[in-house]
């Protein structure tokens, strides 16, 4: 697990720390990092600086220091040079470091421009020197232009092959495209208590995957329920219900309109009409492709009322923001995932805004549910205030019916009787390698994304375990 934390935290953690060590010491060791990642990817020996006016100009003058001091060629451009960190900037002059009015053929960009303080879109003139680089970028801390809390970003921005950052992670790290990130230690991690988010890494994953155990049977794996698709979506069902049958073993029951098509592509699925007579599960998956009609909002309180917890996605989405009575149904003890895409939030809660982790926790906090935000970095938070993100490392999953397996994914895994959250966390993150391992650089349908999820599973599941 990788934990994430906001800029207050960190300002709070630096204020303890920089009470008992020397002024100057955390910038000159978080300048140090920067100057050996430097060294490390740039291809050639003449480095630029774009240097801002606070502290993260002040990091990448004292980094061209130590650069100067390994022979490199540094120039810098300050974007505000009254304001320029007097220390950093006496270091960089002193050792030789040239400043200038634009950086020209240099090898690789120091981006000094905003860090812990950026807010909006970067400022028009240092918007103009980042749209005219044509070297790869390092960032320090976090690449200016990005919201270093929610990685929102409006307009121009900093492209960073790498960043550096110090101390700890932030949420942009998880959040938003930093390239390549790179952690320098600055003796934050004593005053840094529990993370505001967490990213799961593959072997957190492989570790909760459940597989079957020696006295394992079909019904002790715990059975999936799923009540998705109509006539009109029958394709809903097919790949929900694959997606289940493919992510644990055990069981999977089918629930509906589409049980003829669920059969045909499943033998293994126990299908009926019904709901009524689908018979038991430990967990439920419903909405995908189900309609909101009054047939599926009587599928909808049957599947809240059953007394085991309910990945409601899609139509079953729709349908308690149309009609909150819904929610009546619901035994209180009985934990619910909500995978609602931007256009869903929207219609449960209002518009997404710019910070999407407050957004999923202001739902789950609400609905007293576990919120799965679907996006390129999809957020999920937990009514108790823990929060997971999991961003994409392509887009192939952006597909229609991609939704579909993931709920099939969610509702195998708590019906093996996972944390909701956990189950969640680990249904995407599974879901986002099975798009990467199926596209393999070419656009996906859902169907091979599903497929996929074998070998998705095989990749996070630990080698030693048969
Ligand atoms: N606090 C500490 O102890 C440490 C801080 N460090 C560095 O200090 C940074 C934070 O420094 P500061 O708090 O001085 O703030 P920043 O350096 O992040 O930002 C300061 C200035 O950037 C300008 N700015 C803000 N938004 C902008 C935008 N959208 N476009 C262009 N310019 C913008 C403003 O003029 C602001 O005064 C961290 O990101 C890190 O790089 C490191 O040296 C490690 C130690
Ligand atoms: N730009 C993107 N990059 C990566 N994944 C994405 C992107 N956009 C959407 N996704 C993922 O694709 C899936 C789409 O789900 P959804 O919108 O419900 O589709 P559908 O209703 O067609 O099944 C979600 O898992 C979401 O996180
Ligand atoms: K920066």
């Amino acid at each position: 697990m990788r934990g994430l934390w906001t800029t207050a935290r960190v300002r709070a953690a630096e204020d303890r720390v920089l009470a008992r060590v020397p002024a100057g010491s955390l910038m000159r060791r978080a300048a140090f990092g920067v100057a050996t990642v430097a060294l490390e990817v740039s291809a050639g020996r003449r480095i630029g600086l774009l240097v801002g006016a606070g502290n993260n100009g002040g990091d990448a003058l004292w980094a061209g220091y130590y650069l100067r001091r390994r022979g490199v060629a540094v120039s810098a451009v300050l974007l505000d040079p009254p304001r320029a960190h007097a220390e950093g900037l006496a270091a960089f002059r002193k050792a030789g470091g040239r400043v200038v009015d634009r950086l020209t053929d240099v090898d690789l960009v120091i981006d000094g421009i905003v860090g812990l303080s950026g807010r909006g879109p970067l400022r028009p003139d240092a918007a103009e020197h980042v749209a005219h680089l044509d070297a790869p970028v390092l960032a320090v801390d976090s690449p200016s232009g990005l919201d270093p809390d929610t990685g929102a970003v409006h307009g121009p921005a900093v492209h960073a092959a790498v960043t550096v950052t110090f101390g700890c992670l932030k949420p942009v790290h998880a959040l938003a495209d930093c390239g390549d990130v790179r952690l320098v230690d600055i003796g934050l991690t004593p005053e840094l208590a529990g993370p505001d988010l967490v990213e799961l890494e593959v072997s957190d994953v492989g570790a909760a995957w459940p597989v079957p155990g020696p006295t394992d049977d079909k019904y002790t794996q715990g059975v999936t329920g799923v009540a998705a698709g109509s006539a009109t979506y029958p394709g809903a069902a097919v790949l929900a219900t694959g997606a289940a049958l493919l992510a644990t073993s055990g069981m999977v029951r089918y629930a509906g309109a589409a049980a003829e098509d669920v059969r045909a592509r499943w033998p293994e699925a126990i299908c009926t009409g019904s709901i009524t007579d689908a018979g038991r599960v430990q967990a439920w998956v419903a909405g995908p492709g189900l309609g909101t009609g009054l047939g599926a909002e009587e599928v909808l309180r049957t599947v809240l009322d059953a007394g085991v917890p309910v990945c409601a996605d899609a139509d079953a989405i729709t349908m308690l923001a149309n009609n909150p009575d819904l929610w009546d149904a619901r035994d209180p003890d009985t934990p619910v995932v909500l995978t609602p895409h931007d256009r869903e939030y929207e219609r449960l809660v209002g518009e997404v805004g710019d910070d999407r982790v407050a957004a999923a926790k202001r739902a789950a906090d609400r609905f007293d549910a576990v919120v799965l935000l679907k996006g390129h970095a999809t957020v999920i938070a937990a009514p108790d205030g823990r929060v997971l993100v999991n961003r994409a490392r392509t887009s192939w999953a952006s597909t229609a019916g991609s939704g579909d397996v993931l709920s099939g994914l969610i509702g195998s895994l708590l019906a093996a009787g996972l944390d909701p959250l956990l189950a969640a966390g680990c249904a995407a993150k599974v879901h986002v390698l099975a798009a990467e391992l199926a596209a393999d650089g070419a656009p996906i349908p859902a169907s091979a994304l599903l497929n996929a999820i074998p070998d998705a599973i095989r990749a996070v599941r630990p080698l030693t375990v048969p």
